[in-house]
């Protein structure tokens, strides 16, 4: 999972080396400057710095196993996709970033935001609970270290959910937010088995209440990521043999959405809590565009990253060796929402969705956690 949204990270950004990547990123986060996109892959404009593999299917020499796929999901779909992100899937039992110090009530956040509900639905947590300590695998306030988190294993996860792992304490200083405020203040919503981001790692202690089994992916997102998979020209791209194998088994089973505002964006990271290093990750974008940036797997490399246009309906699945690569979103693209996702008559349900997607990109990230069946039914019943 990716470190904290810029937004979020209070304390500033250590010093680091002016690699080509920090180098990259702070160029697309330049506001005083018109944003100079020549160099990044559009392929509306211009396809020739990438590998077309097949009809709206590229890869990329410098990436293997990333590939990207524009406009996979037409205008329908989008808005099916957006609809669940906004008002279906945060709620019970997938936890989103407001859980840890709000109360959040039982209808979701969504209907109250549709409803222009003026007062506050959510409720800071601190002010009915108990105070608790901070766990000790919350860094100290005041650092924020380039985590460069350890790969799992199936033995470390065990040993997590054996245990009752507490989130950070609620905040004694967040106010109370009506519908609007707690909905642009939502940053993620966890799919599949949680992910504990103190621990930076999946934490199977944490069951769907109502089957006290596994938190089971919402079932359209993963049609959506498995039709992804198996629409790729695997034979054409250099990761050819391996993905025989990943086409049989894939089954995703973990992931979060990102909500990004204007202002967002997301630190290079490499995802690794995956036991898996190489089974494709899904990620779909929807709203405004976005500059994706992608180096390989360092974060000193001196070779260039590359930059892509995402647009709505684009999904980019990262495998193979890629699945180890640095990547980020250095820059939210002002004024490039698609007009079928602005205000429109058809659909009367449309309206409150194209007033959060004015300011707004959300990215559907899906991931394989890579544990079979039987690890998984051993580490929900530890
Ligand atoms: O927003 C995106 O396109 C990428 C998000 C991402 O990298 C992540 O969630 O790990
Ligand atoms: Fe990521």
């Amino acid at each position: 999972m990716p470190l904290s949204k810029q937004r979020f990270a209070r304390p500033p950004t250590p010093p680091d080396t002016d690699t080509t990547l920090r180098r990259s990123e702070r160029f697309y986060k330049r506001k005083d400057i018109p944003l100079d996109l020549s160099d990044a892959f559009d392929w509306l404009r211009d396809d020739s710095s990438a590998v077309k593999i097949g009809d709206k299917c590229y890869t990329f020499e410098n990436h293997p196993g990333l590939v990207y796929l524009p406009n996979y999901l037409n205008e329908h779909d989008q808005k099916r996709m957006i609809k669940l992100s906004l008002r279906d899937i945060p709620a019970p039992p997938n936890r989103n970033s407001l859980d840890a110090h709000y109360k959040i009530p039982t209808e979701g956040l969504w209907h109250h935001y549709a409803a222009n509900t003026k007062t506050d639905v959510a409720v800071p947590r601190a002010a009915t609970e108990p105070p608790r300590e901070m766990p000790s695998y919350y860094a100290p306030s005041g650092e924020r270290p380039l985590i460069n988190n350890q790969p799992s294993t199936f033995e470390a996860l065990k040993q997590i959910a054996r245990e009752h792992n507490p989130e950070i304490p609620p905040s004694p200083t967040v106010k109370p937010l009506n519908g609007e405020r707690a909905m642009y203040k939502l940053r993620w919503t966890n799919i599949g088995h949680y992910y504990h981001w103190g621990l930076k790692q999946y934490d199977f202690s944490v069951r769907d209440p109502q089957t006290a089994g596994p938190i089971a992916i919402p079932q359209p997102v993963a049609q959506v990521c498995k039709g992804a998979v198996e629409a790729i020209p695997w034979q054409r791209t250099c990761v050819a043999e391996a993905a025989e194998e990943w086409k049989k088994g894939y089954k995703p089973d973990a992931g979060i959405i990102n909500y990004y505002n204007l202002n967002d964006t997301l630190m290079a990271h490499v995802d690794r809590s995956e036991v898996t290093s190489s089974l494709p990750l899904v990620s779909i974008s929807l709203g405004h565009s976005a500059v994706f940036l992608i180096g390989d797997d360092e974060r000193e490399s001196i070779s260039p990253p590359t930059p892509i246009v995402l647009r709505s309906g684009d999904v980019v699945v990262m495998s193979g060796p890629t699945r180890r690569s640095y990547h980020g979103v250095p820059r939210i693209l002002e004024r490039s929402l698609p007009p079928h996702l602005q205000n429109e008559q058809e659909d009367d349900e449309w309206e409150p969705f194209a007033r959060y997607l004015s300011t707004a990109r959300i990215n559907v990230n899906v991931r394989q956690t890579g544990l079979s069946d039987q690890q998984i039914a051993e580490l929900v019943s530890v």
